[in-house]
């Protein structure tokens, strides 16, 4: 293992029945790095960030994080070692109010565990509302701190999750498709956002299909086609590459 490598996934393969889904996945992100991970629609991407948060067991191979090796861990095991992660359909609270979704990770990364008597207790605390409150600004949802988390369009939802994640602080966040679903001007400011996390070290590695956040983002890119990473490197080696080209654009572009 790299030493100051945050994230290795190590050779892992993972089947569903007879569909490999990942295969020989080797893969390593750096402390501070934004890694994106791009490929065609059933590439494996959703798998490997599964595997990554202990939602799936891999086959084989092994995912070892700030040194540790990840194959007994529960995903909530992990979250508490810090890696956070923005899922692709925002798994928020739908009938509490913003303000409440986003103090209720925050307790659970002070306390331990969610539990709600103590969460009635300590919501009256300064400190992790006025913490809450931050985060929903910094994801554009302050004016929204009082609504109900259900009632939100979908973009704003994902943003949402992004605020429960970074409230945690996480060394690690993983994030499917932060901006599907959301407007152009959405996207742009969630691009912002990121590129604010990012100044501030925190470790990324992202799914995405839309290019323009992927380039606008990423230090590195890693490629995978098949439930292989058939590319990996800076965003200038991966643009001009003939077999990504092929295998992920069709060779359109
Ligand atoms: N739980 C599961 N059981 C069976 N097959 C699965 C399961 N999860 C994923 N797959 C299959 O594994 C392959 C990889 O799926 P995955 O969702 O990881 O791809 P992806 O690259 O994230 O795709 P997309 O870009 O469409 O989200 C696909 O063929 C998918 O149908």
């Amino acid at each position: 293992m790299v030493a100051n490598a945050v994230l290795h996934v190590a050779d892992v393969h993972k089947n569903f029945g007879g569909l490999r889904a990942l295969s020989d996945v080797d893969l390593r992100v750096d402390e501070g790095e934004t890694h994106a991970i791009i490929g065609p629609n059933g590439a494996g991407k959703s798998t490997l960030l599964n595997v990554c948060v202990g939602r799936i067991k891999p086959d084989k191979g092994h995912v070892v994080f700030d040194g540790e090796v990840l194959d007994s861990h529960t995903p909530y095991q992990i979250n508490q070692l810090g890696v956070s992660r923005v899922f692709q359909t925002p798994e928020i609270f739908p009938d509490l109010s913003l303000l409440d979704n986003v103090m209720i990770p925050a307790f659970a990364s002070r306390d331990g565990a969610f539990r709600l008597r103590p969460f009635r207790k300590l919501r009256l605390e300064g400190d992790v509302r006025a913490e809450a409150e931050k985060n929903l600004e910094d994801v554009g949802l302050a004016a929204l701190k009082d609504t109900e988390a259900g009632s939100l369009s979908r973009g704003d939802k994902r943003r949402l999750e992004l605020a429960m994640c970074l409230i945690q602080k996480p060394k690690l966040l993983l994030l499917d498709e932060p901006t599907a679903g959301m407007s152009r001007h959405d996207t742009n400011r969630t691009v912002d956002l990121l590129k604010t996390i990012k100044q501030r070290g925190m470790t990324k590695v992202i799914i995405e299909h839309d290019m323009h956040v992927v380039f606008s983002l990423a230090d590195r890119i890693s490629v995978l086609a098949q439930g292989r990473i058939i590319a990996s490197g800076k965003p200038e080696e991966i643009k001009g590459n003939p077999v990504v080209q092929e295998a992920y654009l069709g060779g359109a572009h």
